[in-house]
């Protein structure tokens, strides 16, 4: 497994080594000790996700306040452009945003540590994006970040996205500021 450091502090970029032969290929996509010994701010995994979306899907950017999750992200059908935005209460790169391109195709994965906002666009016809989470969903605790708030400065590459209700009512980074001096 090839890791690659990104713009953003402590968010990995992996390649996963694959075996190929005549029947098809083989590839290991969780490891826990080579992961723990890889990725910065490792903790155990407790849950397990899967969606399914269509092109032009936008799901994001979503977090946890109190409870925040690290993401193991794959791509396990179709090509995506994840996003990643820094919203740690006193991280010098607080509001920073990064695009990742990932596929199925390339076989990559991304680790997004806690403390994280997490969201993605879908390129491709559909995707399945499958990804481990280190603590549970707490639908109380969650907080959603605005995907297409201009002080992100995130270029998203869709031009007719498909976003859900919840989505859609999501915070600006300024209101989250006055958020984050509440907790
Ligand atoms: C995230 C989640 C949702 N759900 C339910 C709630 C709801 O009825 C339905 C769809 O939920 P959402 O609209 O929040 O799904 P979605 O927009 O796909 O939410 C996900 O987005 C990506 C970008 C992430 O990073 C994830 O952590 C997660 O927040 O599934 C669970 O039961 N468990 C979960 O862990």
């Amino acid at each position: 497994m090839k890791v690659t450091d990104t713009a953003l502090q402590d968010v990995k970029l992996m390649t996963l080594d694959v075996h190929r032969d005549n029947r098809g290929y083989f590839l290991e996509t969780f490891q826990a000790r080579r992961y723990e010994a890889q990725l910065p701010g490792y903790q155990p995994f407790v849950q397990d996700n899967c969606s399914y979306s269509a092109r032009n899907v936008v799901r994001g950017l979503h977090y946890q306040l109190k409870h925040p999750q690290g993401k193991l992200v794959r791509v396990a059908r179709g090509e995506i452009i994840d996003v990643t935005v820094d919203v740690r209460r006193d991280s010098p790169q607080f509001g920073q945003a990064q695009m990742v391109a990932m596929s199925a195709q390339h076989f990559t994965q991304l680790w997004v540590p806690p403390g994280y906002a997490h969201g993605f666009v879908v390129v491709s016809d559909d995707a399945l994006v499958e990804y481990k989470c280190t603590d549970f969903y707490q639908p109380g605790d969650e907080v959603c970040l605005r995907w297409d708030d201009p002080a992100l400065g995130i270029d998203w590459p869709v031009s007719e996205p498909v976003v859900s209700e919840k989505d859609r009512q999501g915070l600006s980074l300024s209101a989250l500021c006055e958020l984050r001096s509440v907790f």
